[in-house]
């Protein structure tokens, strides 16, 4: 059964400010005692070099926290969001979500599982020849859900990301900080329980990226769970969540220094 728009807190938050966040002082918060959302439990992936990209990687996400996943480029972050999504299947371990095995080839099943996730890219994966509002519904009119709810869905999404004013805009005529704030609209209007970021700050300049985390950031404080990938460690410092560190494919937890 689809969740209306009101069954999550945080998509009845009130405006999110698109200011720029205030480094915060160590340490980070402690995580939350919230359900297991999402799993790898001895995952190994290799691509046939001489090192697996992720070596018995075992990881645990709960239901409220908010995550960093740092690694340098090439470390295993997007194959590890991946995994979780299903678009890869470990060589070895496995990957639970919502408390189920994840398995790409059971796709009716995955897509239900999908359903309950929001992704967003570092390229944005906008539709050019689609307006913004659009692009945010885009995945709603594939579920079928109803033209009244999906319009009121698509505003109360873009009113989140601050661009209600652009509605009727294509996403090239936006800057990229604007066209990332998009997907994220696009992302959250199916009202998620998990939102993968893979990068989403990669092709931004600093300022917008601090814009782009503390939106997310927001999202996550009125309830969204968040995975967070990014090669910015400075980014991580801005805000005082858990860091999950990738390093010669295992996974290390890192405290902020
Ligand atoms: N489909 C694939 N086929 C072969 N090798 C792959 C494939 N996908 C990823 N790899 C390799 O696995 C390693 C990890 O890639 P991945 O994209 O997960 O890293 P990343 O940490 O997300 O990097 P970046 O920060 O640059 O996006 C890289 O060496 C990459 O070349």
């Amino acid at each position: 059964m689809e969740s209306t728009p009101e069954s999550f807190a945080w998509a009845t938050a009130s405006l999110i400010p698109m200011t720029a966040v205030t480094p915060v002082v160590p340490p980070c918060e402690p995580t939350s005692q919230g359900a297991i959302i999402a799993e790898l439990y001895q995952v190994t992936k290799s691509f046939g070099g001489a090192v697996p990209c992720l070596h018995r990687v075992s990881l645990q996400l709960r239901r409220g926290d908010f995550y960093f996943l740092t690694g340098a480029s090439g470390s295993g972050k997007s194959t590890l969001l991946k995994l979780l999504c299903g678009q890869l299947q470990p060589d070895q371990g496995i990957v639970r979500l919502f408390g189920e095995e994840v398995n790409p080839h059971q796709d009716r099943r995955m897509a239900q599982l999908r359903r309950r996730l929001g992704v967003i890219f570092q390229d944005f994966k906008l539709l050019g020849d689609r307006s913004v509002a659009e692009n945010v519904a885009f995945a709603l009119l594939v579920r079928g859900i109803p033209k009244t709810e999906i319009q009121q869905r698509v505003q109360t999404a873009l009113k989140l990301v601050g661009l209600s004013h652009k509605a009727n805009a294509k996403p090239q005529s936006l800057s990229g900080g604007e066209q990332q704030r998009v997907s994220i609209a696009r992302a959250i209007v199916g009202s998620p329980e998990l939102l993968l970021a893979d990068e989403p700050t990669g092709n931004l300049d600093s300022q917008t990226s601090q814009q782009i985390l503390a939106l997310l950031h927001r999202l996550h404080q009125h309830g969204l769970t968040v995975l967070f990938t990014t090669h910015d460690l400075a980014l991580t410092r801005l805000v005082p969540h858990r860091i999950l560190h990738l390093h010669h494919g295992k996974l290390e937890s890192l405290t902020h220094p």
